[in-house]
């Protein structure tokens, strides 16, 4: 069933005559753009099309084949975790209740109770510094909290972390706040965090802040993850709602209207457009607004960061590494490949030969642009540090999000300058008629497919209103003050 889900919706492309005058025009087929097209349906309105540069649905849920003929899986480029799941009968994660509904298989990961240690000399025991690290992320994340409600201003979260006297000073101190703080959240190593205090973080892994669970479920579908916004689709999308293989080039707006160029020379016209794309697209010049979007929703464009995460897969004949699901790496040198997951683990893909490492931040340019030797040669140089005999890789690859013109990074994530009247500016509406959503304007959720699908809907509802009462204006703040003016004498 599933496959034929999948082929029809593979059929869907290729449309010759490009939709004109259509009530809406859901620009990106990933999680947002599909909720807020179900959203629209479900409100009665199907009078629109979901148009995409790709020729399938599910944006950043990206799989791919992997390894040499014979011992192939199915890897994940991008998402393979649903974080958060449900505690008890609380909220439920609706991309958690998705999954439940096409099937997804998923396994259950234990990020933080299954790691083995290595260090710059090979294996070395530094669990207890990592216990404590986990201690101190979780005490940082509440002290920020506080300063918050207080109204103090917010702290990056290494800088709470240290502030509660946890700075670390030995490369696998480094290596086990990395893992708190810069794996999770796509920082740069190398740089001071400017990650905003972990109040903005809470939701997604705690009830109490009205958030799902702290639990990991890890994709292991043959179909992919994407196959659960695939599947949804399926369910009420028509092949003349669907425009595969167009690239946004311009998106031209006023009161009356949206026309939107695409670089296979279609010319559509529709009363309203949802732009879905990511902030990374938004920040370059990849699609050009005419006119030139206002002040404020460049500003909250431009004031959120769209963080590097890369996941290198290498398969090896046989495995010879740690039989744990993680492996944190110090170097002296942090964040250098510096967190392995073994895919090749009892619940996972046994017999696979695979292991995975992510790099994040400024780490994910710096492997973007190298060939597959040089990527090798480097990587291989940690993991026989590691492992002095390890054989080379049977085979290797490297997603490149960064360099990727559909979305110029990973995720979203909220600079300590950035501050909720931004988030209100970056999914707000121009001029009643440009409609924006995608996981960098949620709140609550920023950086994760819940935060995709809860905006798809919260904007699918906004236009429905719009269309049929008329209620078009979602507020913004026309100006976001949180700064100090200098003291007089330094004037
Ligand atoms: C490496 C990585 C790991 C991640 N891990 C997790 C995880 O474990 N758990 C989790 O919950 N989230 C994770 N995420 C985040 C998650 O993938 C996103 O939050 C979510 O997929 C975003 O959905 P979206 O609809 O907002 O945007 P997108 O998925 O980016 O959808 C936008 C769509 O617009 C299209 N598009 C872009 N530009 C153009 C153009 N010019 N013309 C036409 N079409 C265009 C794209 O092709 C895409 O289909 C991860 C992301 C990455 C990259």
């Amino acid at each position: 069933q599933g496959i034929t889900a999948s082929q029809s919706l593979a059929n869907f492309t290729q449309a010759g005559v490009a939709p004109n005058n259509t009530k809406v025009l859901i620009l990106g087929g990933g999680m947002a753009g599909i909720i807020a097209a179900r959203t629209l349906h479900e409100q009665g309105i199907d009078d629109f099309v979901v148009v995409d540069a790709k020729t399938e649905f599910g944006g950043r849920m990206i799989q791919k084949p992997f390894g040499v003929t014979g011992r192939q899986i199915v890897v994940e480029m991008g998402p393979s975790w649903i974080q958060g799941t449900q505690d008890g009968d609380g909220n439920a994660n609706p991309v958690w209740e998705l999954a439940q509904k096409h099937n997804l298989s998923v396994v259950e990961s234990d990020l933080y109770g299954s790691v083995s240690f290595f260090d710059y000399t090979g294996p070395s025991n530094y669990s207890d510094t990592f216990t404590a690290s986990i201690e101190a992320f979780t005490n940082a994340t509440v002290v920020a909290g506080q300063r918050l409600h207080e109204n103090k201003v917010d702290m990056d979260l290494r800088s709470a972390y240290s502030y509660l006297g946890m700075a670390p000073t030995t490369p696998q101190e480094e290596a086990c706040q990395y893992y708190q703080v810069d794996f999770v959240y796509a920082q740069s190593p190398s740089q001071t965090s400017w990650l905003a205090s972990a109040w903005k973080h809470n939701f997604t892994y705690v009830p109490e802040a009205g958030g799902y669970s702290d639990v990991h479920m890890m994709s292991i579908d043959p179909r992919g993850i994407a196959w659960i916004v695939q599947a949804e689709a399926v369910d009420f999308l028509k092949t003349n709602q669907i425009l595969y293989n167009q690239t946004v080039t311009s998106i031209h707006y006023d009161q009356n209207g949206v026309t939107v160029l695409t670089a296979g020379g279609y010319n559509l016209t529709a009363e309203h457009a949802l732009v879905t794309f990511s902030v990374g697209v938004l920040q370059n010049t990849d699609v050009v607004f005419q006119p030139t979007l206002p002040d404020w929703k460049r500003e909250a464009i431009n004031s959120i960061e769209m963080a590097g995460y890369n996941k290198i897969f290498l398969q090896f004949n046989d495995t010879f590494w740690f039989d744990t699901e993680m492996g944190l790496y110090a170097d002296l040198q942090r964040g250098r490949f510096p967190v392995w997951q073994s895919l090749d683990h009892p619940d996972f893909f046994p017999g696979s030969g695979v292991i995975s490492v992510t790099v994040t931040g400024d780490q994910s340019p710096y492997v973007e642009q190298m060939n597959t030797t040089q990527l090798q040669n480097e990587v291989m140089e940690v993991l026989r540090t590691m492992y002095p005999d390890a054989p080379d890789p049977v085979d290797i690859h490297i997603p490149t999000w960064g360099t990727n013109a559909l979305y110029r990074g990973a995720y979203s994530n909220w600079g300590a300058s950035f501050v909720p009247g931004h988030v209100e500016n970056l999914g707000a509406n121009v001029d009643n008629h440009l409609w924006f959503a995608g996981e960098a304007t949620s709140l609550k959720y920023f950086g994760f497919l819940q935060g995709a699908y809860l905006e798809g809907q919260r904007v699918g509802k906004e236009i429905a209103d719009c269309i049929y009462h008329g209620s078009c204006s979602v507020a913004h703040e026309a100006t976001i003050t949180n700064a100090q003016p200098y003291p007089n004498s330094l004037q």
